[in-house]
């Protein structure tokens, strides 16, 4: 039988398995009210977990790059914010500077446990673990370190590789845009959601992008650079997204994870543990994952978006088979903005 772990009772109540841990209940407190508006799934969230991808992946396992998931990117938010490829995050490290400042954390801890607090506020998210005690970060990351949505599928995954993740894990952190707009690509219409459910954790998004594109969400069909056809009015669609959902490298790891939530829920929970400490010296951190709040389940199968259907797929895996899914009821949807932004 497993044995029962030994729990200690912090001050404010709540249990965890390491006294170290007490110290973050309040700041996840604080999280919540002041960054999240009451622990929602909204842009800040989204935002948040963005964020800690876009600190982590400065790092190369060959060294030369930058510090991984050490915070520089709130702490030398001056620096990095500038780079072509973190558009729009100025308003998620403005958000979140004041709020740290209110904490003891370093910018590290702090990125990386917002980002698994936003991330728990998901339903169907899984409950991402956070170590506790990174260092501050000595430098900002150097330019070019960061995919963008116009690279090719080899640059990407190269881009990975380089930061220690296979193509699986790649594609595993990609669950991510399941909860997700774009503010930038398109600034004319900033909000603009990936999926239809920008505010469930499902895998509704590894769907949707091979479903066959019809338009741009843009003002009279316009298309911006990064972007190619997506399916729904209101929706957009990464060029990345798509092509690595048809390479032969990556497209069988993309079609696994339709409709199967539990295998998604898992390797995006694998992959972000070795996102969230790139870098760091992981035998000097403690591990606080049970201050991370218990995201709401999502237990539904997944469907269709109303008029699609298993003709409209653009399956470009043949060895697996692809799921019976079921079609939303009715004419073809509009997805209407994430606000906020
Ligand atoms: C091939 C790699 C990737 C590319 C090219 C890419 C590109 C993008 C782009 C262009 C946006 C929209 C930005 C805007 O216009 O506001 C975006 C949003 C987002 N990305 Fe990625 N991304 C990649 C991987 C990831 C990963 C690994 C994560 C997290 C683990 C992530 C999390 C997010 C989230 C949560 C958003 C939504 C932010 C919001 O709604 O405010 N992305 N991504
Ligand atoms: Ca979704």
């Amino acid at each position: 039988a497993a044995t029962t772990a030994k729990k200690v009772t912090c001050p404010t109540g709540q249990q965890t398995a390491n006294a170290a841990c007490c110290a973050l209940f309040p700041v996840v407190d604080l999280i919540q009210t002041q960054l999240f508006d009451g622990a929602e799934c909204g842009e800040e969230a989204h935002s948040a977990l963005r964020l800690s991808f876009h600190d982590a992946i400065g790092f190369s396992i060959h060294g030369g790059k930058g510090g991984g998931a050490d915070g520089s990117i709130l702490a030398f938010a001056d620096q990095e914010t500038i780079f072509h490829a973190n558009g729009g995050i100025d308003e998620i490290t403005d958000g979140q500077t004041p709020i740290w400042q209110q904490t003891n954390l370093t910018a590290g801890d702090f990125v990386h446990l917002a980002a698994a607090v936003g991330t728990a506020n998901c339903p169907g998210a899984p409950r991402l673990e956070f170590k506790f005690g990174r260092p501050a970060p000595k430098a900002p990351a150097p330019d070019k370190t960061i995919p963008e949505p116009t690279d090719s599928v080899s640059s990407i995954l190269a881009r990975f590789a380089d930061a220690g993740f296979s193509p699986a894990e790649a594609v595993a952190l990609l669950a991510s845009h399941t909860v997700a707009a774009a503010d930038v690509v398109d600034p004319n219409i900033p909000g603009t959601p990936f999926d239809s459910t920008p505010f469930t954790f499902d895998s509704q998004i590894f769907l949707e992008v091979l479903l066959k594109g019809r338009l741009f969400p843009g003002k009279n069909n316009a298309s911006a650079p990064g972007e190619v056809l997506s399916p729904l009015a209101g929706e957009m669609r990464l060029q990345s997204d798509f092509a690595i959902s048809q390479d032969p490298r990556t497209a069988c790891f993309w079609q696994a994870m339709v409709d199967d939530q539990l295998l998604m829920m898992a390797a995006f929970k694998a992959s972000m543990a070795k996102l969230q400490v790139l870098g760091q010296d992981t035998s000097k951190l403690v591990d606080c994952s049970d201050v991370v709040p218990v995201p709401k389940p999502f237990t539904q199968q997944i469907k269709y978006p109303a008029t699609f259907s298993k003709k409209d797929v653009q399956i470009a895996c043949p060895i697996l088979p692809f799921p019976n899914l079921a079609t939303v009821a009715g004419p073809a949807p509009t997805v209407p903005p994430v606000p906020g932004s």
